[in-house]
């Protein structure tokens, strides 16, 4: 298992530099990773970064390797990426969309035999709870389903770091526990797993780690104890806040007012 280490990262688009020189202490490995932040921080760019969908400059290490400048073909075995935008109503039904991620993986066609990749889906299907969409096209799902499926496009190749951005911004409150107990179980078997999140209450609630992200730099990173503090919270959110304990034993965020300073 190995640690993805990010170390003065620049990257953005043509006139638009994103991150400038992002450092932060180490991702876990085995562990499930929120990257939150408010809108525009940097947050996608970041994952694109380390996806290889943007250029970068810097150091982007995982498991012994830079991503930087990795040949597509490598990268493609050492990660998946979720972007936010659902898959597009292309006519394929569920388990051909699943079929296409699987053979993106540059030698996916000679690693399997079409039985076994068709257990594979099927596996992957019944993980999340999506056995009964197999044949549906993708345009007659409604917008969580599409999520879920594009969830699993992410998953179906089982890579060690798994790059998910906003999973769960289209799911309702089961779909999310859901989801999110799946993360944190491929976590758990060694992954790693880094997600874009925006409701804190999730992210305290089932990531290990989190890493705060703040006009394209690192603000904190941690356990969410540390992380999210009033203090934080005005100065990354804008919004004055309280973080009480519930009976559960959890955390409640209550946001009072709007900040006068910070942001
Ligand atoms: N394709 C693009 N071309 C040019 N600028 C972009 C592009 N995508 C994002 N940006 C800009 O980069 C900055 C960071 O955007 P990014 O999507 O990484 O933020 P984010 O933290 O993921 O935001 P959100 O929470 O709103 O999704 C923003 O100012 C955005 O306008």
């Amino acid at each position: 298992m190995s640690e993805l280490l990010l170390s003065c990262v620049s990257a953005g688009y043509r006139a638009r530099p994103v991150l400038r020189d992002f450092t932060c202490g180490p991702i876990p490995a085995g562990g499930l990773t929120a990257l939150v932040g408010p809108n525009a921080a940097g947050k996608s760019t970041l994952l694109r970064a380390i996806a290889g969908l943007v250029p970068a400059r810097g150091s982007i290490r995982f498991d012994g390797r830079e991503l930087i400048g990795l040949a597509p073909r490598e990268r493609t075995r050492l990660l998946a990426f979720m972007p936010q935008a659902l898959p597009q109503d292309t006519g394929l039904t569920v388990i051909e969309a699943l079929l296409g991620a699987w053979r993106a993986l540059p030698d996916g066609a000679v690693l399997y035999d079409e039985a076994a990749l068709l257990q594979r889906v099927g596996q992957i299907l019944d993980r999340l709870g999506l056995v009964e969409l197999g044949m549906a096209p993708l345009q007659s799902l409604s917008g969580g389903q599409r999520q879920m499926v594009a969830l699993a496009q992410a998953i179906i190749r089982d890579p060690p770091l798994l790059l998910l951005d906003e999973p769960t911004s289209a799911l309702d409150l089961r779909r999310q526990f859901e989801v999110m107990a799946l993360l944190r179980d491929l976590a758990r078997e060694g992954r790693s797993v880094v997600v874009v999140l925006h409701d804190l209450a999730l992210a305290a609630r089932w990531a290990d780690h989190l890493l705060v992200m703040h006009q394209g730099q690192a603000h904190s990173d941690g356990g969410a104890e540390a992380v999210l503090t009033p203090v934080m919270l005005r100065q990354v959110y804008g919004v004055e806040a309280r973080i009480e304990p519930a009976s559960s034993g959890e955390r409640l965020l209550l946001i009072d007012g709007i900040s006068s300073s910070g942001r």
